[in-house]
């Protein structure tokens, strides 16, 4: 991964802007990890409300959607995130794209629930008293009050990835990206969260394995090889990659 890429000059854009209709633009995105190209060439606009990232394990969701808030740079082509190349807003991308691991023991740096979320609130400048007390409302706000004083590693898995999900969505981004959050939960942690998840304002970017869960979604990304394989609503890419899951089983099935 290039951090400052010499293949072109940086834009002139150098701040966000969130009233973009489109946040994410990728420009003939190439991107190398562990020596190996992971994305070469994506051409690709967002606008859409809720977006899905589907493809088979190592096709490169995860290093598409990390494009999203500068945890990734691009080795070639430009990434902009409302607008600005995200080379140059690096520090500013957390402010607008909250990004939620797919393991929250990934995420999580504090040891309790309340310190959690009121990092966020430092980061958009509070002092840590105030911070403190704002992220007890908050978490009040969302029927988690009594979470505030628990150790982070002492909640269950569902817990933790709503604290996660909290933990972003204080720092109001208008974007929220999700790297298989559902991975480790049961059926109904699952849906509760998708229950939370779709009455936000938020627009969302979704990397999941599990199909059922992104059939309303507006658009649905399929990576393979590195680049685009289909592109568009639920109703038509998804049943092409069921069935091209089928395939590649029956090919593979020794007997
Ligand atoms: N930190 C890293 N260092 C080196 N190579 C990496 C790193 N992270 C990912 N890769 C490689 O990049 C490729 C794409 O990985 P990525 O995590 O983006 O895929 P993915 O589609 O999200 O996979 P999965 O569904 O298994 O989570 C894989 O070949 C992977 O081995």
């Amino acid at each position: 991964m290039a951090f400052w890429s010499t293949s072109r000059t940086p834009d002139a854009a150098v701040a966000c802007d969130p009233r973009r209709a489109d946040y994410a633009v990728f420009d003939d995105v190439s991107v190398t990890r562990g020596g190996k190209t992971v994305l070469s060439g994506l051409t690709l606009t967002l606008s859409e409300r809720r977006v899905a990232v589907i493809g088979l394990n190592g096709s490169g969701k995860s290093s598409l959607v990390r494009l999203l808030n500068g945890l990734l740079l691009p080795e070639t082509g430009v990434v902009r995130v409302y607008g600005a190349d995200t080379r140059l807003v690096r520090a500013d991308l957390p402010r607008h794209v909250g990004f939620v691991f797919q393991n929250p023991d990934h995420q999580a740096i504090f040891p309790t629930v309340a310190e959690e979320v009121a990092f966020g609130l430092t980061q958009l400048g509070e002092e840590r008293q105030a911070a403190r007390a704002g992220a007890s409302r908050f978490l009040a706000a969302h029927g988690c009050g009594a979470l505030a004083d628990r150790p982070f590693h002492d909640l269950s898995e569902g817990q933790k990835q709503l604290v996660c999900i909290l933990a972003v969505l204080v720092m109001r981004p208008e974007l929220l990206v999700l790297d298989e959050p559902f991975a480790s939960l049961d059926g109904l942690a699952t849906r509760q969260l998708m229950g939370r998840l779709a009455g936000l304002p938020q627009k969302l970017v979704m990397v999941s394995h599990d199909l059922k869960l992104i059939q309303g979604f507006d658009r649905v990304l399929w990576i393979e090889d590195g680049g685009l394989r289909m592109d568009g609503e639920p109703g038509s890419v998804l049943p092409a990659y069921v069935a091209d899951i089928e395939r590649r089983a029956a090919a593979s099935d020794p007997g």
